[in-house]
C-alpha cells in the first residue's frame, strides 16, 4: 500500500534521514515516534509526497490521501459548511452531517472558524480529512494542545472514522501512550540522522483501556530503556 525508501534526505548540508525502509499495509495504523528534531515531520512529508527533494522512492497505491495537522487550517472567511464543501467531491451535505455527527458536532454548519473552540475546530479538520473517503491519512501531532478529555474522545472518533473507511494511517507523535492506543505498529526513531531503533508490532488493542496501555508502555520501557532518552 505504502512503500517508503529513503536513501538520504538533506537540509542544506545537514543529513536528516538516512537509509529508511518502511512498508505500510492496507488498513494498517503505523505510528512514528521519536525525539524532537529527529526528522519525523520530514519523514511524513516525504511519505505523503509533499516533499520530493530526497534520494529514494515513495509509492502509494492510491492517490486519494488526506492530511491532519497540529493546527486546524480551516479557511477563516468560510463557514464550516463552506470549508467542507469546497474540498468535497460529492458535495453531499448529508454525508457532511453524518461525519460531523461521528465526531460529536451538530448545528455548526453556519459557524465561522473563529467562533469554534479549539477542540471543535480540530474536529472539523478531522471531518475535512475524511470527506473524500481517503485510502490513506497522514497525521502530524493532531492531538497536541487539546485538553485530555477532548483529545481522548477525538481519538475514539478518529478510530471510528478509520474503521468506517478502512483507512491506512501514518501518525507522527511524541506520545507513547497515544501511539499504543491508536496503532497496530510503532516505529521508534533516534536522532541525527534519524535511525529506526525499534519496531513494536501487533498492537491491536484499540479499546480505550488505560491499564492495558500502561502495561504495554511499561513492557516497552523495561525491555528498551534507551528509548526513554530524549523524549519520554
Ligand atoms: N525547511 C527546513 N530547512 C532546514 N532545516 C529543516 C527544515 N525543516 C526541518 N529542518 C531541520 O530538520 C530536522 C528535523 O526536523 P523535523 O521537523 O522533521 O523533526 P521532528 O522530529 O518532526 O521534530 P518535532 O518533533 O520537534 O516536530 C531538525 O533539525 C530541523 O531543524
Amino acid at each position: 500500500m505504502i512503500n517508503i525508501h529513503i536513501k538520504d534526505k538533506f537540509y542544506q548540508d545537514k543529513k536528516i534521514l538516512e537509509n529508511i525502509n518502511i512498508r505500510v499495509n492496507e488498513g494498517e495504523f503505523l505510528s512514528i515516534i521519536g525525539p524532537s528534531g529527529c526528522g519525523k515531520t520530514t519523514l511524513l512529508n516525504i511519505a505523503s509526497s509533499l516533499d520530493k527533494d530526497f534520494n529514494g522512492k515513495v509509492t502509494i497505491s492510491s492517490s486519494n490521501i488526506g492530511f491532519i495537522f497540529q493546527d486546524h487550517r480551516l479557511i477563516p472567511w468560510l463557514t464550516v459548511k463552506e470549508n467542507l464543501l469546497i474540498i468535497s467531491k460529492e458535495k453531499d451535505i448529508n454525508q457532511i452531517n453524518e461525519l460531523l455527527n461521528i465526531v460529536g458536532l451538530n448545528d455548526i454548519l453556519d459557524i465561522y472558524p473563529k467562533n469554534l473552540s479549539g477542540g471543535m475546530a480540530r474536529r472539523v479538520s478531522f471531518v475535512r480529512a475524511f470527506i473524500n473517503k481517503p485510502k490513506v491519512i497522514f497525521l502530524d501531532e493532531p492531538f497536541i494542545s487539546l485538553d485530555y478529555p477532548t483529545a481522548t474522545s477525538l481519538k475514539k472518533d478518529f478510530l471510528n472514522l478509520c474503521k468506517k473507511f478502512n483507512t491506512t494511517v501514518i501518525l507522527v507523535t511524541h506520545d507513547l501512550s497515544e501511539a499504543i492506543y491508536l496503532s497496530n505498529r510503532i516505529l521508534f526513531f533516534s536522532k541525527n540522522p534519524a535511525n529506526q531503533i525499534l519496531e513494536y508490532k501487533n498492537l491491536n488493542n484499540q479499546e480505550f483501556n488505560l491499564k492495558k496501555i500502561d502495561e504495554i508502555k511499561n513492557e516497552i520501557l523495561e525491555k528498551h530503556p534507551h528509548i526513554l532518552e530524549g523524549f519520554l
